[in-house]
C-alpha cells in the first residue's frame, strides 16, 4: 500500500450557527458552537430528529445556515464556492450512492475525472485506493456495485470519497445499513485507514456504542438542536453533563467505559494460578475481559500476547479499579 494523505487535515469551527427550515418556527439545530481539531474524528450523536444531519449538511452547504458561522482551517465556507467547496469534502452516506451503471473503478474515478486529472493519474489514484479499502482493482475494478457485499460497497462510498484527498470528510450513518458483523469490521478498518490518512471527519450516528468507539470526541445533541455535551467518550460517560445524557449514554455506562482501554494499558500481575484461567489477548478490551470472567466463573484472565506468550493475569478488582480510574 502505497497511499498516504498529502491534504493537510483541517480544523472544522462551528461558531453559534443556526438552521431554521424555511417554513418552520423553531431552527433545526440552534446555536451550535464546537471545534472539532485538525484529524480527529467528531461523532454527532442524538436522538432522531435533533439536528445532526442538518449540523453535516451545512459544512458541506447542502443546507445553508441561518446564522452564525463554520470555518473550515480559518476560512468561512461562506466565502467558498459551493462546489469547489464540495469538491474538498468527501462525503459519505448510508446508501452509499454509488453509480449502479458505473464499474466500481469507474464509481472511484469521479471527481479525479470531473477535476480534469490525466488517465495515468486517475488509473493510480484507483489502483491505490481500492488497495487501501482492500478490495484488489485487479479483482473488484471491472465489478458493478450489484456484484459486491454491502459490506464492499460501503468501502467503495469510502474510497470514492477520498479519491481527490480532501482534508475533511462528511459521513452521515456510513454503516447504518450493514449487519452488526460487517458493522464492526469495517468501523475497524476506517479506524485503521484514519490512523493513517487522519483526515478530519464528521461521523453522524445514533448508536452510542458506534460513537463511543470512532469518536475522539462525541457531540450530543438533543431535541430542538441544541448541544447537549461535547467531550471524549472517556468524560462523557464518567461524567454526563446532566440527566438527559445520562439517559441517552445508557445506564451501562461504566461497562461502555471498560471498551476504551485494553488489557495491554494494565500492570499486569505475575501468573499466580497456573491451571484453570480463562485466556484472552492483550489487545482484548476490559469489557471483554469482564465478559469472560462472568462466563468461565472466574475472577482472573490469563494475559498472552500476539504470539500466545503468556504476559501476566489481569484480576476483576484490577479491571473494576481501571474501569473507575
Ligand atoms: N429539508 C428540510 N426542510 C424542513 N425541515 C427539515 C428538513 N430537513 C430536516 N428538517 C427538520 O429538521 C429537524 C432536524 O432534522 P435532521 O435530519 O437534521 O435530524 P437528525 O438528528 O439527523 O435525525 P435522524 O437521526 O432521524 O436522521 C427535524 O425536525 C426535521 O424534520
Amino acid at each position: 500500500m502505497t497511499q498516504q494523505s498529502t491534504a493537510d487535515a483541517r480544523e472544522i469551527v462551528f461558531d453559534h450557527v443556526v438552521k431554521t427550515y424555511p417554513g418552520s418556527d423553531t431552527p433545526a439545530v440552534d446555536d451550535l458552537s464546537l471545534t472539532v481539531p485538525a484529524g480527529e474524528i467528531c461523532v454527532l450523536l442524538g436522538p432522531s430528529g435533533s439536528g445532526k444531519t442538518t449540523a453535516l449538511m451545512m459544512v458541506n452547504r447542502l443546507a445553508e445556515p441561518t446564522g452564525g458561522d463554520i470555518r473550515i482551517g480559518g476560512k468561512s465556507i461562506t466565502d467558498l464556492d459551493p462546489i469547489e467547496l464540495r469538491r474538498s469534502i468527501g462525503y459519505v452516506i448510508q446508501q452509499t450512492g454509488l453509480f449502479p451503471h458505473l464499474s466500481i473503478a469507474d464509481n472511484v474515478a469521479t471527481v479525479p475525472k470531473v477535476l480534469g486529472w490525466d488517465k495515468k493519474r486517475i488509473k493510480e489514484r484507483v489502483g491505490e485506493l481500492l488497495e487501501l479499502v482492500g478490495l484488489p482493482v485487479g479483482e473488484y475494478g471491472r465489478r458493478y456495485p450489484s456484484q459486491l457485499s454491502g459490506g464492499q460497497r460501503q468501502r467503495v462510498g469510502i474510497a470514492r470519497a477520498l479519491a481527490a484527498d480532501p482534508p475533511v470528510m462528511l459521513m452521515d450513518e456510513p454503516f447504518g445499513a450493514l449487519d452488526p458483523i460487517t458493522r464492526e469490521h469495517v468501523q475497524d478498518e476506517f479506524l485503521a485507514l484514519h490512523e493513517r490518512i487522519r483526515k478530519t471527519v464528521i461521523f453522524v450516528s445514533h448508536d452510542i456504542d458506534e460513537a463511543v468507539k470512532m469518536g475522539d470526541r462525541i457531540a450530543i445533541f438533543r431535541e430542538g438542536g441544541r448541544l447537549a455535551q461535547y467531550d471524549t467518550p472517556r468524560t462523557l460517560l464518567k461524567q454526563p453533563a446532566d440527566a438527559f445524557v445520562a439517559r441517552f449514554v445508557g445506564a451501562d455506562r461504566g461497562l461502555k467505559r471498560l471498551t476504551l482501554t485494553r488489557l495491554a494499558d494494565l500492570d499486569l500481575a505475575p501468573v499466580t494460578a497456573a491451571e484453570g484461567l480463562p485466556d484472552l489477548a492483550s489487545d482484548a478490551t476490559l469489557r471483554s475481559a469482564l465478559s469472560l470472567m462472568v462466563a468461565e466463573g472466574t475472577d482472573a484472565v490469563r494475559v498472552l500476547d500476539a504470539s500466545g506468550e503468556v504476559l501476566g493475569e489481569a484480576s476483576l478488582d484490577a479491571v473494576r479499579k481501571a474501569g473507575a480510574a
